[in-house]
């Protein structure tokens, strides 16, 4: 901002002005003489005029010409004098415009505001320049001549004046006009940014899926000088200039033999090259990493945050169809990848990495995943995929399909004999480079080079080519700086005959012995009898841990095994230290280091140490049991509280659906499933199903991590056991009889209670789907027994009721056993709408981010506007008729009896307060807040489909009992459930 205009570029300069000045004091003599002379000055023209008008016509042209002369003088005189105060005021103007322009030139200015600041400086210099010589007067240092001079130029100057004062003005309002427009350019920019970014938001995506994010082993990539050839094969096919050239590489090995590391490697490499699209790793023990599902919308939300373009079109494909991101993977491929990717151009190779395929969910949704990939990416110039996954069937058939030789390029480790020539130099450096390490930070003596040749070429011989081996090789020794480091290579070194397994064969041999070295550590000191105490601590948590579906916290796993310590715990797993993460921290999860292990010690074949060896039935059981007596424990002691709160949000109805379960009516629509037909004769068991693989857990802040455990993964421990199991069913019995209606309870008070639409979804189907898997597992044991029947009755009956209360219009469609992930799109449709309704939170959040005041009675008004414009923006039907005529008052909101009571009940420990002016309402939940605002703007958003109408959260109690009269011919609950159902969404 280095330009800038002076004020004076007026003609009355130094000598000028004060040659004005003179003028002036000269003319007017003081405040006397003016008056005197404005009194006397139209006096005087009054009566020139008057001597002229009477000398028309007289032989005297002579005093005509001379009369008509000096009015001609006072006229010149008063324009010229007009011309002074014109000038003055100019000069004013243009000093606050200069004062004015100086204040924006501060530091917080925005850069448009001074863009154009600078554009309208160099006008007015620019007008200044063009304007000063016309104004300028000649020099003449006579006075009498100046004046007179001055007054023969008055008209002239005062038509240059005006012009120039127009051409100022012009320039100001030209200057405001540029800034007001930017101005709404700026806010409209930003108002889409905010909608962008509120509706990448809405994504549902496994968050952790990134290469970067923390993995079991740090993150490691590969020693730098292994795995030169293969890093050099994937650079030189990822980064290929041909457009054309294959788009997939798939690298596939044995487990543990490094693909994880070399995909990581590769992955930090691309993204250093700025190459690198997104990653996905896949992991079963995680819920968002082993779903197939959550693929795409993550690899679109990391591509979004390379390309802003790219970013643009995805938020207005998912705003234009939301469900996109959960429909099928062809789908989601062409919305949000595709699609997207047309915004940007791409004239250099861009890698997706997939890691660990294998360990998606489920074997379909693998398969479709790459079939889709097969079709799809090569009609995207430069797009490629990198794919990692051990040589599984499923995953070697769907890459087997289609024109494979043009599209993929297949790198198998174990098999590629360049590779395995190179690997055990690979594993020499990685065991020389970690062990000399550990051996220097422990003993200080770093002259001395360790281990000894000879030892290190038996480790190398003995880790048969895996990596996996030299890790927990390294983890072994090096892991626990308490035990002796010589005396732990020993103990890898030596090799017993009974630690060669029978019919072990390459290539996990020296793995398994490996491991079966790393145990006989662990029962040193311990008799060799069976059922020792040692032994069966030893099973009980080793066996845990390997089975149970996901990690938990060390704290929540002593408190789930109840009869072991943290210290136990710990104790057990003391010479374990290679195989398993043992936290010092109780909050965190305790874990194996690789899969390989749990592989290993389940197998009687692979394991041959029988104190060791994990029997999965007898586990499972344990494990079961263990899930059941949590929940007992918990039903037992804490769900009075908690069953307060499901009546008062989910609504009495939750107490009549107990009671339809425990004493069904007539007019209940029950399928009667044939069993034999429905559903096979054995424990043919949909795993892709299994309610703990599809789950989207619900976490509930009441419940520890334990209980939550146990709530959402005891039937895919109970699916594991061999059916038939007497002990088993009597328990699965007890536990249907006391505890499963209120395990039901909670549930679909969780669905209920989730707002997100997909969550609801997926909460629902696994809800069904151990439903659906307890029967069959009770099925299969045969309906001799009439404990057995009565279970089966009573799972049945609840599913079905369950079926009701969610899904009221369709519910005569449901059949037992069947999926229920596809209820009928319009059932979608208004389900969609009513969450739209409650979405008030977001719709306030957005407004207010446009908003600088403080929310105001008005401000209400003007948000209910921008609500209903939303609503009706987002397509939602009958705008209007959700709305009650009149917003509330912001004081002393009316707000409905549950909200009362969350209130009152909430008053001890709020988290959330009400942000209208005067309100300062506080709350513990969003969804009580949700609530409370949509009260303050009139939305009446509970719906009675038995009238079609909506009513307010206050009025819709007293509407159901009006309502169930007028339609005695009806079912009653129907009408109430439908009523409730959706009251209690909100
Ligand atoms: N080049 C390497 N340099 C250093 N460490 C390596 C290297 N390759 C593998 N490792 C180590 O070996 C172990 C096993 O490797 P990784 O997890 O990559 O195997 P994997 O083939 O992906 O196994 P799985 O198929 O079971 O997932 C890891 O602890 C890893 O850190």
């Amino acid at each position: 901002m280095t330009v800038s205009v002076s004020p004076p570029m007026m003609p009355a300069h130094n000598h000028e002005e004060a040659q004005h000045k003179e003028d002036a004091q000269t003319e007017d003599s003081g405040p006397v003489s003016t008056n005197k002379q404005s009194n006397w000055k139209p006096l005087i023209v009054a009566a020139l005029r008057a001597i002229e008008k009477t000398l028309d016509g007289l032989p005297i042209p002579a005093a005509k010409g001379c009369i008509g002369l000096v009015l001609k003088v006072i006229e010149a005189a008063d324009v010229a004098a007009n011309n002074r105060d014109t000038l003055k005021d100019l000069q004013e103007q243009y000093e606050d415009l200069i004062e004015f322009l100086k204040s924006l030139k501060m530091p917080d200015t925005p850069d448009t505001v001074r863009k154009e600041v600078k554009v309208f400086e160099k006008k007015l210099q620019k007008l200044s320049k063009s304007w000063e010589p016309c104004l300028t007067k000649p020099r003449i240092w006579n006075r009498i001549w100046n004046k007179i001079v001055k007054l023969l130029r008055a008209h002239d100057e005062h038509d240059m004046l005006n012009k120039f004062l127009n051409k100022t003005n012009q320039a100001i309002n030209d200057f405001l006009l540029r800034l007001e427009v930017r101005n709404c350019i700026l806010n409209y920019r930003e108002m889409i940014k905010i909608r962008h970014a509120a509706v990448i938001s809405t994504i549902c995506h496994a968050a952790h899926a990134s290469y970067k994010s923390a993995s079991a082993d740090g993150g490691r990539t590969c020693l730098p000088g292994t795995r030169k050839r293969v890093l050099t094969t994937i650079e030189i096919w990822a980064l290929h200039p041909d457009p054309r050239h294959p788009p997939i590489f798939w690298l596939n090995g044995l487990a543990g033999i490094g693909k994880t590391t070399i995909a990581r490697t590769i992955a930090s490499r691309l993204d250093a090259k700025h190459r690198l699209g997104g990653t996905f790793v896949f992991l079963r023990a995680d819920d968002q990493r082993k779903d197939g599902n959550l693929l795409f919308p993550t690899l679109a939300l990391q591509l979004s945050s390379m390309y802003p373009a790219y970013k643009t079109r995805l938020a207005e494909e998912v705003d234009s169809n939301p469900s996109c991101v959960t429909h099928s993977p062809t789908v989601q491929f062409e919305s949000l990848i595709r699609r997207p990717l047309s915004a940007v151009a791409i004239s250099e190779p861009l890698i997706l990495i997939l890691d660990a395929l294998d360990e998606c969910q489920s074997n379909n949704l693998a398969e479709e995943l790459l079939s889709v990939l097969m079709s799809e990416v090569k009609s995207i110039p430069f797009l490629r995929v990198f794919i990692t996954s051990r040589p599984e069937g499923h995953i070697r058939e769907a890459l087997g399909l289609g024109d494979t030789i043009s599209q993929q390029q297949t790198l198998v480790l174990h098999q590629d004999m360049a590779i395995q020539a190179e690997v055990e130099g690979d594993i020499r450096l990685f065991l020389q480079v970690s062990l000399q390490q550990i051996w220097d930070k422990d003993t200080k003596h770093t002259a001395t080079v360790w281990p000894p040749s000879k030892d290190l070429e038996t480790l190398v011989h003995q880790s048969g080519k895996l990596f996996i081996y030299a890790a927990t090789a390294v983890r072994f020794i090096g892991g626990n700086r308490s035990l002796n480091l010589e005396i732990q290579l020993q103990n890898l070194l030596k090799v017993k005959r009974k630690h060669i397994p029978n019919d072990n064969v390459e290539p996990y041999m020296h793995l398994d012995q490996l491991y079966l070295n790393i145990l006989e550590t662990a029962f040193t000191g311990i008799p060799d009898t069976k059922n020792n105490y040692y032994s069966t601590r030893f099973q009980n948590i080793v066996g845990s841990i390997v089975l149970m579906q996901k990690p938990l916290p060390l704290e929540a796993f002593a408190n789930f095994l109840h009869k072991y310590t943290v210290d136990d715990i710990k104790q057990t797993l003391y010479y374990l230290h290679s195989i398993f993460i043992v936290p010092d921290e109780i909050s965190e999860t305790l874990r194996t280091y690789h899969l390989s292990f749990p592989n290993f010690i389940t197998h009687a074949d692979r394991c041959t140490n029988k104190n060791a060896y994990i029997n999965s039935q007898t586990q499972e059981k344990f494990v079961f049991f263990r899930c059941l007596a949590m929940i007992e424990k918990y039903f037992g002691v804490t769900v009075k509280s908690e069953q307060q709160h499901t009546a008062d949000s989910i609504g009495e109805d939750i107490n009549k659906f107990e009671d339809v379960i425990e004493h069904p009516q007539d007019g209940d629509q029950f399928i009667h499933t044939d069993y034999s037909r429905e559903l096979g004769s054995g424990p043919e068991y949909d795993t892709q199903s299994d309610p703990g693989d599809d789950l989207y857990e619900f976490e509930d802040a009441s419940m520890t991590a334990e209980i939550q455990y146990s709530c959402n993964h005891w039937c895919s421990h109970l699916i594991n056991i061999k059916c038939g199991d007497s002990e088993t069913t009597k328990h699965l019995a007890q536990f249907v009889k006391h505890y499963f209606l209120k395990w039901l309870h909670q549930r679909i008070h969780w669905i209920l209670s989730t707002l997100d639409g997909t969550r609801k979804m997926r909460l629902a189907e696994d809800t069904f789907n151990i439903m659906h898997n307890a029967h069959r597992w009770l099925v299969a044991n045969g309906h001799d027994s009439r404990r057995n029947l009565s279970t089966c009755q009573a799972i049945e009956r609840s599913a079905h009721n369950t079926y009701q209360l969610l899904f009221p219009e369709y519910h005569m469609k449901y059949r037992f056993g069947n999926r229920i992930t596809d209820p009928p799109p319009t059932l979608s449709v208004e389900r969609a709408n009513m969450q739209e309704n409650i979405r008030v939170i977001d719709l306030f959040e957005k407004w207010r981010a446009c908003q600088t005041d403080p929310l105001t009675e008005d401000g209400v008004v003007a948000f209910r506007e921008f609500c209903v414009r939303e609503l009706t923006r987002r397509g939602h039907r009958d705008v209007s008729r959700i709305f009650s005529k009149q917003p509330k008052a912001i004081v002393g909101t009316q707000v409905s009896r549950a909200d009362r009571l969350h209130h009152r009940l909430e008053q001890t420990q709020a988290n959330v307060v009400c942000p209208l002016v005067g309100c300062g309402s506080q709350f513990m939940r969003m969804h009580s807040l949700n609530l409370h605002l949509g009260a303050h703007i009139g939305l009446t958003d509970r719906y009675c489909k038995g009238c079609d109408n909506y009513f307010s959260a206050s009025s819709i109690n007293r509407h159901k009992m009006t309502c169930s009269r007028k339609k005695n011919s009806t079912p009653q609950e129907k009408v109430h459930t439908e009523c409730a159902s959706l009251s209690a969404i909100n």
